[in-house]
C-alpha cells in the first residue's frame, strides 16, 4: 500500500530508541513547551487538574490546549511522523512527553482499529487528528449527574447496558474533549471514501494517507494509570500502556524526564 511505503511500519520485537532528540525546527517540542506553560499557569495559580478542576481554570486550560492542537495540527509539519508506527493487531499508543501534570502521546490507528469503550479516570483527555478520520462513539450509561463514576461502575458489577449517546466523525484539524463525567467512550479508524476537502487543502502532504492510517495525539492530565475498559461485557480495570517512549523535551537534565517517563 502505499501509506506503508511513506512509513514504517514496526512489527513487535523492534526496538525503538527511548529517547530521542529533536533537531530545530521542531514544532513538535514548541507545543510541548507551549502545553507544559499553560499546565504551569494553572497549577501556579493552585489549580486541581483533574476533571474536577475549577471551571474558570478548566476553560482558560481549555482554550489554550485546544488552541494549540489545532494549530499543530493544522500546520501539518509531519514531525510527528518520525514517532509514528502502527501495527494490524491493534492501534499503538506512543508516549512523547511525561510530566506529573499531565502526558502527550501518538496513537497510531488502521483501518478498523478501535479503542475499547473506556473510561479515563479522573483525567481531562484531549485529542487532536494529525492524519485520517477517526470517529468517536460517546456513551453515557445512567449515573446520575457525576457521570460515569468508579461507584455506579461498581454497583453495576462491573456490567451495564451501553447506549450510544453521540457519534463525532473527526479529521485533521478537529479536537475532541471527554471526561468521566461527560462519557465513555471509544474511538477508532473509520475511513470514509469521500476525499476530505480541508485536509487537501491544509495538509497537501497528508493525501497519500488521507484514506487509511490514522494518528492522533492526546492530552492526558493527570497522567492515567488506571481505568476501566469494556471487555466480554464486563468493566475491566486496565493499565495503559505504552508501545514506545519517547522523550522530546530535553530540558536541563534528560534523565529526569526518561525516569518520569518509566514511572
Ligand atoms: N484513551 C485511549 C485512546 S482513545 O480511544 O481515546 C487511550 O489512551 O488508549
Ligand atoms: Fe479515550
Amino acid at each position: 500500500m502505499e501509506e506503508e511505503e511513506a512509513f514504517i511500519v514496526l512489527k513487535r520485537h523492534v526496538s525503538v530508541p527511548k529517547h530521542v532528540f529533536l533537531s530545530e525546527p521542531c514544532h513538535l517540542r514548541a507545543l510541548a513547551s507551549d502545553l507544559t506553560a499553560a499546565f504551569e499557569v494553572e497549577r501556579t495559580r493552585g489549580a486541581i487538574l483533574n476533571n474536577r478542576q475549577d471551571i474558570i481554570s478548566f476553560k482558560r486550560l481549555n482554550d489554550r490546549v485546544v488552541d494549540l492542537l489545532k494549530g499543530y495540527s493544522l500546520a501539518g509539519n509531519g514531525d510527528w511522523r518520525q514517532y509514528a508506527a502502527w501495527n494490524d493487531q491493534s492501534y499503538l499508543r506512543h508516549l512523547l512527553l511525561a510530566t506529573e501534570e499531565f502526558e502527550i502521546m501518538l496513537l497510531c490507528w488502521r483501518p478498523g482499529q478501535t479503542s475499547r469503550v473506556h473510561t479515563h479516570a479522573d483525567s481531562h483527555c484531549w485529542f487532536a487528528v494529525l492524519a485520517g478520520e477517526v470517529r468517536e462513539t460517546q456513551y453515557r450509561p445512567f449515573a446520575g449527574e457525576e457521570g460515569v463514576s468508579e461507584a455506579s461502575l461498581n454497583a453495576a458489577g462491573g456490567a451495564m447496558d451501553l447506549v450510544p449517546t453521540k457519534i463525532i466523525n473527526n479529521s485533521v484539524g478537529d479536537v475532541g474533549y471527554i471526561n468521566d463525567r461527560i462519557a465513555m467512550h471509544s474511538v477508532g479508524c473509520c475511513p470514509s471514501e469521500r476525499p476530505n476537502p480541508r485536509q487537501e487543502v491544509t495538509s497537501p502532504e497528508e493525501n497519500g494517507m488521507r484514506t487509511a492510517l490514522a494518528c492522533t495525539l492526546h492530552i492526558y492530565s493527570p497522567p492515567i494509570r488506571s481505568a476501566k475498559a469494556l471487555e466480554d461485557g464486563k468493566f475491566m480495570a486496565c493499565i495503559p500502556g505504552f508501545f514506545s517512549r519517547h522523550c522530546i523535551l530535553t530540558g536541563s537534565d534528560p534523565i529526569k524526564h526518561a525516569a518520569i517517563a518509566t514511572a
